[in-house]
This record gives structure tokens, sequence and C-alpha cells, in this order.
């Protein structure tokens, strides 16, 4: 039968039963709502599923919001979710666990909850965030699992930041090598919580994720994590670019590394509190790599390149990706405006160039340029100086 609100609610009351005196205080169970429910979303509630069902201070149940949309099959993807419980979209062939819960309504996801996961992508989180202003419990916790920024006249906003700023709330991090599809099929990986100065926070977020297969660790460097999981999307168009222009398996790795130096540099120039020991977790360079070979941003840079930049991004995605979004063209965009704002262009050649590819003004071979006198990767240079 599928669940409802409701027969959750029944069964996971808080109202002490005749079976329990009434002098004995039930400790306070935590309820975890998931805020997103794409193709990384869905496999969170998944992880989180099987760890609520055997942690006490979690309430079973998960619920998942769903941005709703009609199947070609004339039916509602949340009540095709909550028949089969399966995302038939975003993640066919994958059962999320009984506990999982998808809701429709926004507000209705969040009533009560006291752990928010917020996992879509990220040029949605504003228009979110507006919406939940004065919905959430003001005792809830929150952790941001999304790749990307936000930048606004007075500068760059990490999505953790805007959760905490707009809804008042703590917001950790969880950011890693993290390819979905692979954890879905519980393949081992591992991944990085960022927090600020809550210990505790952390490693209760750290008991909602960890499985077997999937461990986590805890940083107390909450911009570094994000950034990293933000940044490592630009290198990823850059390495798709090499692929597609089948430069071979040296250059990727140079773009790596001149990436990854990128990385650092712009990270720490925007929060020097930025720990260098951050580039080694999981949400450092193991992402890079990750992402670099299999992700999504990989994939669709490779397809613009190979088709000389005549195809646009929205084109390929839309094709390629199926509803599923891309994060590292946008992403690009918004650090070209950091960049350009603060002077800072030429310190980080290959964010520049990753952008004026994807943008049209350089065609993809100008991702690695030789000239015929002094052979070099135009990307050297530039913030090797700083950092
Ligand atoms: N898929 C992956 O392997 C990983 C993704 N991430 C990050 O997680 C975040 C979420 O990505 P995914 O779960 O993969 O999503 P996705 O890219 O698979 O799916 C897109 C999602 O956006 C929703 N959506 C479409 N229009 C919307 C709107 N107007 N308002 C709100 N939602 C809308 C869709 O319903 C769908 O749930 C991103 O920041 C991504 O970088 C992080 C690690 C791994
Ligand atoms: O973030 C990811 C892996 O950690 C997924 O990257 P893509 O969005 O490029 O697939």
């Amino acid at each position: 039968m599928a669940p409802t609100l409701e027969s959750h609610q029944e069964k996971h009351s808080l109202v002490p039963t005749e079976a329990v005196p009434a002098q004995i205080e039930m400790p306070t169970r935590s309820r975890v709502t998931v805020v997103g429910s794409g193709n990384w979303g869905s496999v969170a509630a998944k992880l989180i599923a099987s760890n609520t069902l055997k942690l006490e201070s979690f309430h079973d149940e998960v619920r998942m919001w769903v941005f709703e949309e009609v199947l070609p099959c004339g039916q509602k993807l949340s009540e095709v979710i909550n028949q089969t419980n399966e995302n038939v979209k975003y993640l066919p062939g994958i059962k999320l666990g009984q506990n999982v819960l998808a809701v429709p309504d926004l507000e209705n996801a969040v009533r009560d909850a006291t752990m928010l996961v917020f996992v879509t992508p990220h040029q949605f989180m504003e228009g979110i965030c507006r919406r939940l202003v004065g919905k959430i419990s003001q005792n809830a916790q929150a952790i941001s699992l999304i790749k990307g920024m936000e930048v606004k006249k007075e500068g760059p906003c990490m999505i953790s930041t805007l959760i905490q700023e707009q809804l008042g709330i703590n917001c950790c991090v969880l950011m890693g090598a993290n390819i979905a599809n692979e954890i879905a099929v519980e393949k081992f990986s591992e991944a990085t919580v960022g927090y600020r100065d809550n210990k505790e926070i952390a490693e209760t977020w750290v008991q909602l994720f960890n499985t077997n297969y999937f461990m986590v660790s805890a940083v107390q460097d909450v911009e570094g994590v994000e950034l990293c999981g933000t940044l490592k999307n630009v290198v990823a168009i850059a390495a798709g670019f090499v692929d597609g222009l089948e430069m071979g398996n040296n250059t990727k790795a140079a773009i790596m590394r001149i990436g990854l130096r990128e990385m650092k540099a712009f990270s720490k120039l925007l929060f020097s509190s930025v720990k260098d020991s951050t580039f080694f977790e999981s949400c450092g360079v193991a992402d890079l790599i990750t992402t670099c070979l299999g992700g999504r941003n990989r994939k669709c840079a490779d397809a613009f390149a190979r088709n000389g930049g005549k195809r646009s991004f929205d084109e390929l995605e839309a094709e390629m990706l199926q509803g599923q979004k891309l994060q590292g063209v946008s992403t690009a965009k918004e650090v070209h405006e950091v960049l350009s704002h603060r002077g800072w262009l030429e310190l980080f050649p290959l964010f520049t160039t990753v952008h004026e590819i994807c943008s049209g003004r350089l065609p993809p071979s100008a991702i690695v340029e030789y000239s015929e006198h002094a052979p070099k990767l135009s990307l050297l240079g530039g913030s090797a100086q700083i950092y």
C-alpha cells in the first residue's frame, strides 16, 4: 500500500501511548526532510532512510520534496515514487526504501522537520528559500549537498550561507567524490562534512549519512569544503573539452592540476580561513578526479567540443541529461563575475577560459594553446604566484 503523510504521522507520533508511563520523558527524535529529488537527491534519501531505520534518535520516515512533474504516462512523479518506491525519472531501477515518502508540497514536506537536507540544482535555491521563510522549525538544522554558488551585488554567496541567512538556521555542507549512480548501487565512496563551529551537529550529520559503503568524515572548514564542490565543476568542463578534442591523458592531468591550483587560490582569496588540508579530503582532489572522469559536466563539455561549440550547452543538457542539470557552465559564469569584479581575471586563466568558451567567445581548442616559439599551455602562470 502506498504510504501517506497521515499514516506515517500516526505511526511516529510523539504523544505517549498508554503503554508508556506519563512520567517517563520520551526523547525527542529528529525528523528528516530531503529538499530535492533529482539524481543525487534520491540517492541521499536512500542513504538516510537506511540509517533512520537503524538509529533510535531519528524518526523512521524520511520525507523527500519532489518538484512535481507529469510523466509521459500521464501520472505525477510523486505518485509514481510512492507507488513504486523508485524515482523512475531521476534514479530508475533503485528502491529508495519503504520509509521514504515523496511529498510534492514544499510546506508539507518541511513541516516539523528538525533536520533539513538541501539537494537541488543551485539555481533553484534562492526561490526555494524564499518559499520556506517562516515555514520551518526554529530549532531545525540544515545541511547542503548543493555544488554551486550565487553571485549578488555584494559579492559571492555560498549556498550554505544563503540557507543560513534566509532561513535563520545553522547550515553544514556535505561534498565529496560522489557520483550518485555509483552510490545508488552501493559502490564504496567517501564524503566530507564541513562545519563552522558545532562539532556535535557535524557528528549527527555524519551518523545520518555514514554507511558501510559511504564513509563520511567531518572537517571544520565549511567554506573550503563547499568551494571545492562548487569549483571542481568548472575544471570538469575544461577536462571535457580536452576529452572532446582527444588531447590525451597527460593534457587532461595538466588541466586537473592547474584547476586544483586555481580552486585553492580562489577559495583562499575569498576566505582566508580555508585550510590547505581540505583539498586532500574527499571533497577536494577526489571529487575533482571523479568528476573529470565520469561526471555529467565532463560528458556534456566533451560533446560541446566535438561539435566545435556549435550546439549550445542548454541543448546538449536537455538531450543528454533528460531533466538532470549541469552546474559547471553557470558556475563558470558566476566565478567569472567575481573575477572581473575584483580584477582577478589574469590570475585565473583556466576559470576565465572555460567561461569564454562556454559563452562562445573562444573556440573549445582555446583551452590549451601552443605558440610556435614557446610551446605552452595558455593556462600556465596565474594563481601559482599567489598560493
Ligand atoms: N548527481 C550527482 O552525481 C551529484 C550531484 N551533486 C549536486 O547535487 C545537486 C542536485 O543535483 P541532483 O540531485 O543530481 O539533481 P538533477 O540534476 O538530477 O535533477 C534536477 C532536479 O531539479 C528539479 N527541478 C527542475 N526544475 C526545478 C525548479 N524550477 N525548481 C526546483 N527544482 C527543479 C528536478 O525536478 C530534479 O529533481 C547539484 O548541486 C549537484 O551538483 C552532488 C554530488 C553528486
Ligand atoms: O558532483 C559530482 C560527483 O561528486 C557529480 O558531478 P556532475 O554534476 O558533473 O555529474
